[in-house]
């Protein structure tokens, strides 16, 4: 048993290189981008790992420790990924670490307030390892929205300890850190690696996976009814319509420049009068100075006056452009304007998200 844990040190050393004695407990810490892993890792090791509202802090792993009832856990922090495919470097380190780097426990956290999308690696995850504790995660955020969701339920559906926490004030931790070590202690054999290679037809697996989520998220979770479509929902269809899409879009980006350029005249106009006529003054001192013609050639008619022509003809159109942007940004419009255009930029292999880079570059231009 020793040798075998060992064999496992040396091997996750050379391959991941995790530093774990054999005596550690190794934890892999998985689940979808920005369900509070790093906040749990950080809460637990009392390190200090990015943490970030946004999916994709986590890039690569990192390793720290934490001592329970006097056993030491050397917990990873793994990228965060939607699925074990390995479509993308994070999902391939996530992916590599569970089936090869043979951790003792792996913790898999859960937004509790969009459990069935996140099921879904939770459930491809219990396909390659059966020794996992589910940490459903975010419990404050689900209550905001009046969603709950049946722990214990959800432990019989899965047949693993699942253990519901709020990371961010440290609620729930402790039972988390009894749950990992109780099934560390009584760790079950892993499953050979030929069967993670027995999944003959993938996309049927994935399919009986997803239904499966669905399925025991039915039975767990409880919604409030969904309400008639909110405003935003309504404003939503409208704004990425095929009937009005296109032509609010177009009225609204012609609005930005328009307001940019009509609304640069006036402050233009003054900037330049105050910036030119300070030339003048600056002219009569060099006078008074008895200034070569030269310096003042170079200084006031070649640095002072295109600096002066920079500022009074870029400042205001940025300064209304780009606040105009930050607006449209915040409301959530750009991302509308990305996703309408996505279908016509990706048939000359682009993206819609270069559609803001464009519109930038246009300004630019101008
Ligand atoms: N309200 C609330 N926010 C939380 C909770 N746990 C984490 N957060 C916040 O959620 C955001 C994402 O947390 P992270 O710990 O960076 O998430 P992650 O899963 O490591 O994200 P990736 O590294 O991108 O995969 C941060 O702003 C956290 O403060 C929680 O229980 N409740
Ligand atoms: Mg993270």
């Amino acid at each position: 048993m020793q040798d075998t844990r060992i064999h496992y040190t040396l091997q996750r050393k050379k391959q991941f290189q995790i530093d774990a004695s054999p005596d550690q407990f190794v934890i892999a810490l998985a689940g979808n981008p920005n369900v509070g892993k790093s906040t749990i890792f950080n809460a637990l090791t009392g390190l200090r790992q990015h943490t970030g509202n946004w999916p994709g802090k986590t890039v690569d792993n990192a390793q720290g420790t934490f001592t329970h009832e006097s056993q030491e856990f050397l917990l990873v922090d793994l990228p965060g990924t939607y699925s074990l495919s390995a479509h993308s470097s994070e999902e391939e380190i996530t992916r590599d670490f569970i089936s090869h780097g043979n951790p003792d426990v792996t913790l898999i956290v859960v937004d509790a307030s969009c459990l069935e999308r996140n099921l879904n690696l939770a459930l491809q995850i219990l396909e390659i390892t059966p020794n996992v504790v589910l940490c459903v995660n975010l419990l404050d955020e689900a209550r905001r929205k009046n969603i709950t969701v049946n722990l214990d339920e959800l432990s019989k559906e899965l047949s693993i300890p699942v253990i519901g926490t709020t990371a961010r004030t440290g609620r729930g931790l402790n039972q988390l850190k009894e749950a990992i070590f109780s099934i560390s202690k009584n760790k079950k054999p892993d499953y050979p690696p030929a069967q993670i290679e027995t999944t003959t037809d993938v996309e049927d697996k994935i399919t009986q996976i997803y239904a499966k989520a669905e399925m025991i998220c039915r039975k767990v979770v409880t919604k409030p009814i969904e309400q008639k479509k909110n405003w935003e929902y309504r404003l939503d269809d409208i704004l990425t319509s095929r009937l009005f899409g296109y032509p609010i879009m177009f009225f609204m980006l012609c609005g930005v420049f328009w307001l940019t350029i009509e609304g640069a005249n006036y402050p233009s106009e003054l900037l330049s009068n105050i910036l030119f006529s300070f030339e003048d003054t600056l002219t009569d001192l060099f006078i008074a100075m008895n200034a070569p013609a030269w310096l003042h050639g170079v200084l006031i008619l070649g640095m002072y006056r295109s600096l002066a022509w920079v500022v009074s003809v870029m400042l205001p159109p940025m300064a209304i452009f780009f606040p105009l942007f930050t607006l449209l940004e915040d409301l959530g419009y750009l991302p509308r304007v990305a996703f309408n255009l996505d279908n016509a930029f990706r048939k000359c292999h682009a993206s819609g998200k270069q559609v803001l880079t464009m519109c930038i570059s246009i300004f630019c231009m101008q």
